[in-house]
Parts: C-alpha cells; structure tokens; sequence
C-alpha cells in the first residue's frame, strides 16, 4: 500500500520536533508521510495557566477532531501531555524510544547553585509538581510561573524574570539547549512526570489495521510501552491531569518491571513515594497496586487536599 500516512501535530517547535522525529522512524521504514499543523486551544490561551483553564484536552481536542474526520492518519504528542485516559474511540497506539528522563536546571548563567540555602534563587516553572517538589527540597528557592513554548520561556528568563528554569531534560536537549543545561535533577527527588521523555502516536480506533501496523513496527519501541503502561496506569487512578504533582518512573530489568511514584502537597509539606515490582508483562496491574500502595500511605488526603484546593 502506497498511502502518504499524514501527522497531525501542534505548531510549536518541540511538537514539530516530534511530528519529524516520527516522519523520520516512518521513512526509516519506507513508509511516506506529511506533516499537517494544527492550532489547539492550548495554543491559543498562553496567558493562562494551564491548571485554571483545566487541563482535560486543551492540546488534543481539535487534533482528535482531525482524526476523527480523517484529515489526519495519527496525531503526535508528547507522552507526558496525555491525558491518562483518552475519550471514547481514540487510542495511544505507539510510544517512541525514551530520551533521559530527568528534569534539568537550564539558565544563561553558568553558576546557578540551587542547594546553598544562603544563595537566594528564583526558578521559572509553570508545572505543580516541580513547584511543591521544590517547596518539599528546597524550600529557601523561589519560583515564578513561566509559561509558553521553550523559546519564549527562556527570552522571559533572559529578560530577567528568574534565574533559570526548570524543565525537562528532553524538551531542552530536543530544542538544542544543551549548552545552557546547568544541572541534571536527580531522579530520586525530581522524579518525573508519567511518560515525560517519549513521543506518543495517537489514532482513531477507526484507522485502517494495515497502516495501524506499519505504524507501530515503525514507531513503538516495546520497553518504553511496557514502562509508559505502568506509568499511566497509576495515572489514570490518581486521576491526575497535569494540575496534580504526581509522579511516577518505571524501569526494566529483563522481564521485571520496577514502578516508583508517588506524590507530593502543593505546600511541599507531604511527599509519599511507594515502589512496587513484577513481570513487566503485568504493568498495567503495577500501576494500580502502586496506586493503592501511594493512596493508602495517605495519598488519599494529600489528594483530596490538592483537589479542594484547584476547585477553589
Ligand atoms: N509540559 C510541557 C512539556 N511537554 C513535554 C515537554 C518536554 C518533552 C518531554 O518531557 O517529553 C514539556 C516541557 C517541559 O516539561 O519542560
């Protein structure tokens, strides 16, 4: 079959990153494609934060719309933007090879020391999670909401709103940063979002099986899957969009799969991390264990505290 398999994806520079990060896994295969841009809401309201607009599908709504009509084969996402569970008749098909996971420090200024309490600090974020993560480690650090794209955030930290930022690594290695990465995050304090790092490939579930196929053999690399599973499957019990400081990192070791998370208050007060371990082959029942394990060690009120908090 000769079909030009065509990518939908957001206009930003990481998610144009991505959409030709698939194009090239597609043509390493043989198989065609086009990219097609579309605008979301998310897009759109870049003065608001995403946790006031509500996080539930700001970035993938008009996507979905594409796909559902057929204007687009798959639409291309960052793993960690997705919603944990997706609305009826679409799925994740593919998730691609994971980039280092940790999330870094990035400035323009080569001695930003963020551990010396003495040393005032103000660090540019706009995710709950990394904001009530540094609240619970580092509590002497300030922190200013930057939003909008890599560039922008790092032009309003240029211009003198922060010191650095802090981001994920994969964005900022993906965007060419490199040079401006200060400190990479240890994964035992800033453990990262679910699926930060991978690529995700969405479809309708109404896509033709053939191309379905090609897809996945082209894109999906098997060990990310099984880890991305997991993560989400905890996730999806914790209900957390990205308004919620959860987190959670699975890894492999043979046919074993190690699943860390937990979360953290939005004061930085309580933190709770549980860790569960089995066949890879039952990741999505570890995430749901691990759940329970975060849940019932109090997780539950730290939950229950954050959500009464948001709806206010
Ligand atoms: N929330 C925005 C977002 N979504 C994906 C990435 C980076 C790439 C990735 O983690 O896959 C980023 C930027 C960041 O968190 O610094």
């Amino acid at each position: 079959m000769n079909h030009k398999i065509r990518i939908g994806t957001r206009g930003s520079k990481l998610a144009l990153w991505q959409a030709y990060h698939v194009a090239d896994l597609l043509k390493a295969k043989g198989l065609d494609s086009e990219i097609v841009i579309i605008e979301t809401k998310g897009d759109k309201v870049l003065d608001v934060s995403i946790a006031k607009i509500g996080s539930k599908g700001v970035f993938t709504e008009e996507l979905e719309d594409q796909l559902a009509s057929g204007i687009i084969d798959i639409a291309v996402h960052s793993a960690k933007d997705m919603q944990s569970s997706l609305p009826e008749g679409f799925e994740l098909i593919a998730f691609t090879e994971r980039e280092k996971v940790n999330d870094i420090i990035l400035s323009h200024q080569e001695d930003i020391d963020y551990k010396n309490p003495d040393k005032s600090l103000v660090l540019g974020t706009s995710s709950t999670r990394r904001v009530a993560t540094l609240k619970h480690f580092y509590p002497h650090i300030k922190t200013v909401e930057v939003r909008g794209n890599l560039q922008t955030r790092i032009a309003k930290m240029e211009s003198g709103i922060c010191d650095a930022l802090l981001l994920a690594y994969a964005g900022a290695h993906r965007m060419g940063y490199n040079e401006k990465i200060r400190h990479l995050l240890s994964l035992e304090e800033f453990t990262p979002a679910v699926g930060q790092g991978s690529v995700a490939i969405e479809s309708s579930k109404g896509l033709n099986t053939e191309i379905r196929n090609q897809i996945i053999k082209a894109c999906h690399h098997e060990e990310t899957g099984w880890r991305l599973l997991a993560e989400r499957a905890y996730l999806r019990v914790l209900e957390g969009g990205c308004s919620i400081p959860v987190f959670a990192l699975a890894i492999i070791e043979g046919d074993m799969l190690k699943l860390k998370g937990g979360i953290v208050s939005l004061a930085g007060d309580k933190r709770i991390v549980e860790e569960v371990e089995g066949e890879k082959v039952k990741a999505e029942t570890l995430g749901k264990k691990l759940a329970d394990k975060v849940l019932n060690s109090g997780g539950d009120k730290i939950l229950k505290e954050i959500k009464s908090t948001l709806n206010q």
